[in-house]
């Protein structure tokens, strides 16, 4: 697959460049479009977001997750009324593909700055709540520009996935910056059929990815998983389940996973995601008038999958 997810120079369009207004892309719209028309998936290099900005969230994520549970069980995924996504997620919790046993890592889904949040601020972590924070919006600024370039490269009201993605940010969007971490696993424990992180396609519009190391695999249209390489400082971008509907299977959503590290290998793993997803009230809607797929509310969607993928306890 190293060959095959196209890389992509997004300075035109990078955070450090003030856009004028109506700015075209042309060519990058281009090869974006031909990027999520075929692969799904693409290297986004010069985009603003720099490697120093990733290394410390992905520092102060690992103070975190290398805390006693005691410590993080107060932040649990659930305990906030206000956004019942936001919060740490438990080793073996969620199962992305749920036909597996639970994933072999541990998460934090930052998803809600509402004033009832309660952060991490321990010795270690007192400045987690405003790395995270600032590293949402610099994700929530770069995921707004490659949805305007996506909408011109289809010809589509430049806007049009813009005004469904205006509340990013406050508890009736469901976007969420996400820490991942994959402890060594100890392969005498682990179950049958267990991965880090099973088979899933993503759920909302478009998910931005920073991979600390290798471990990714994409289905190709072969259905062989094939390896993803790491670029330092480009952001992997890939199309999800939402978009796909949007788009009436013009982008692809591709099913993705982390596999176990080889037998005796007691490396870690991090990664973070970024998850865009439509406002909650959002209807999705083939944009091209056809009947591919039936209107769905945004929320809806992403609470099916959230049922399938924890529980519906
Ligand atoms: O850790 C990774 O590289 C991928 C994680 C992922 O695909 C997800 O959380 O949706
Ligand atoms: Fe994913």
């Amino acid at each position: 697959m190293s060959s095959v997810i196209p890389v992509v120079d997004f300075s035109a369009w990078s955070l450090d460049v003030d856009l004028v207004p109506d700015q075209n892309p042309e060519a990058l719209g281009r090869t974006l479009e031909e990027a999520f028309t075929r692969v799904g998936f693409v290297f986004l290099e010069n985009t603003g977001i720099r490697q120093d900005e990733v290394d410390r969230v992905m520092d102060v994520s690992l103070k975190f997750f290398h805390q006693p549970e005691d410590e993080k069980k107060p932040f649990s995924r659930k305990t906030f009324s206000n956004n019942l996504n936001h919060g740490w997620v438990s080793m073996e919790t969620e199962r992305l593909n749920p036909r597996r046993p639970g994933d072999l890592k541990e998460s934090f889904n930052v998803s809600s700055f509402h004033p009832d949040i309660k952060w991490p601020s321990s010795a270690d972590l007192t400045s987690f709540q405003q790395i995270q924070t600032s590293f949402f919006n610099r994700c929530k600024d770069l995921s707004l520009r490659v949805l305007t370039v996506m909408a011109r490269s289809l010809d589509l009201d430049p806007e049009v996935f813009l005004n469904a993605h205006r509340l990013i940010g406050t508890d009736a969007n469901g976007s969420t910056l996400r820490s991942l971490f994959y402890p060594p696993v100890n392969c005498e424990r682990v179950k049958d059929g267990q991965l880090r992180c099973g088979e899933h396609s993503d759920y909302g519009s478009i998910t931005l990815l920073f991979q600390g190391s290798e471990g990714l695999q994409v289905r190709s249209h072969s259905g062989e998983f094939l390896c993803v390489p790491t670029i330092p400082g480009a952001v992997l971008v890939n199309i999800a389940d939402l978009m796909q509907r949007w788009t009436s299977d013009r982008f692809i959503s591709v099913v993705h996973r982390v596999l176990l590290p080889p037998a005796g290998d007691s490396r870690t793993r991090q990664s973070l995601a970024f998850f865009v997803q439509p406002d909650d009230d959002a209807l999705i809607c083939c944009c091209n008038g056809s009947d591919k797929y039936p209107p769905v509310l945004s929320s809806d969607y992403l609470n099916d999958k959230f049922n399938d993928s924890y529980g519906r306890s």
